[in-house]
C-alpha cells in the first residue's frame, strides 16, 4: 500500500524562479509568483528577495481575510494586489506568475491605445488561440507608482472585457499570466517572451 503526500507548492515557485532568473527574466529582486491553495489563501514571494535563490522560507502566505502568515515577518510582495485581483477575477486561475524582461519592455513601448497585437504566430496556440492568423491584442497597463492603482484599472477593464489571452503586460515593467496550475503559468511565461524575442527581432530585420 502506498500512501502518497502533497508536495509543498512553494517547491514549484522556487524552481519556477530559478529558471526564470537563469533566463534574465528574475534578474535581482525582480518578479513575484504566486500560487493559490484549496482553502482561498496563495503563498506569495516575499518582497525584496533575490529570486534566483528563493527557499522555502521567503513566502508569505495571504488569506482571503488579509491575514499574512510567514516564517520571519516578512512582507508579502509589493505587488500582491495584483495577484489578490487576477485570483478574484479568474476563479479558476491557481497559479499567478510576474517577471520581468527586456524584450517585455520594448514591445510594451509599441503598443497603441492600451494593446499590443501578437504576431499570427503558431505558437499562440499555447496560449489557447486555435485559429488560423488570429488576431490577438495584449492588454497593457500603465506602470503607476502605486501598484494598487494599476489592480485597480485590471479589475475596471478586465470586469468588462476580459482578455483573450490569460496574460497581461505592465508597461517599461514586465508581464504578468495567470493559469490553472503551476506548470501552465511557467509555460505561458515562456510562450509569451518567446513571442516578445521574435517581435524584437523581427523590428530588427525591418
Ligand atoms: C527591481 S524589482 C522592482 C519591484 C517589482 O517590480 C517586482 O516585481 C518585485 O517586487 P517584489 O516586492 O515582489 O519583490
Ligand atoms: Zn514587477
Amino acid at each position: 500500500m502506498h500512501s502518497t503526500t502533497l508536495a509543498d507548492p512553494r517547491i514549484e515557485l522556487v524552481n519556477a524562479a530559478s529558471r526564470f532568473y537563469q533566463q534574465g527574466w528574475m534578474v535581482g529582486t525582480a518578479g513575484n509568483l504566486s500560487t493559490r491553495l484549496p482553502d482561498g489563501s496563495f503563498w506569495i514571494t516575499a518582497s525584496g528577495c533575490l529570486k534566483g535563490e528563493l527557499t522555502l522560507d521567503d513566502f508569505v502566505r495571504v488569506y482571503p481575510d488579509g491575514r499574512l502568515e510567514s516564517s520571519a515577518n516578512l512582507k508579502p510582495s509589493a505587488e500582491t494586489s495584483i495577484h489578490q485581483c487576477i485570483y478574484t477575477l479568474f476563479p479558476e486561475a491557481q497559479a499567478c506568475y510576474h517577471v520581468h524582461s527586456v524584450e517585455a519592455n520594448l514591445v510594451s513601448g509599441l503598443a497603441e491605445t492600451g494593446k499590443l497585437p501578437l504576431p499570427s504566430l503558431e505558437m499562440l496556440k499555447g496560449l489557447g488561440i486555435w485559429e488560423e492568423n488570429p488576431c490577438c491584442l495584449m492588454p497593457v497597463f500603465h506602470n503607476y507608482l502605486q501598484v494598487e492603482r494599476i489592480a485597480d484599472e485590471i479589475k475596471e477593464r478586465f470586469s468588462s472585457n476580459p482578455p483573450k489571452i490569460p496574460a497581461l503586460l505592465i508597461r517599461n515593467h514586465g508581464v504578468t499570466v495567470w493559469a490553472e496550475s503551476t506548470v501552465q503559468a511557467r509555460n505561458y511565461i515562456e510562450i509569451l517572451e518567446y513571442v516578445f524575442r521574435y517581435m524584437v527581432a523581427a523590428r530588427k530585420m525591418g
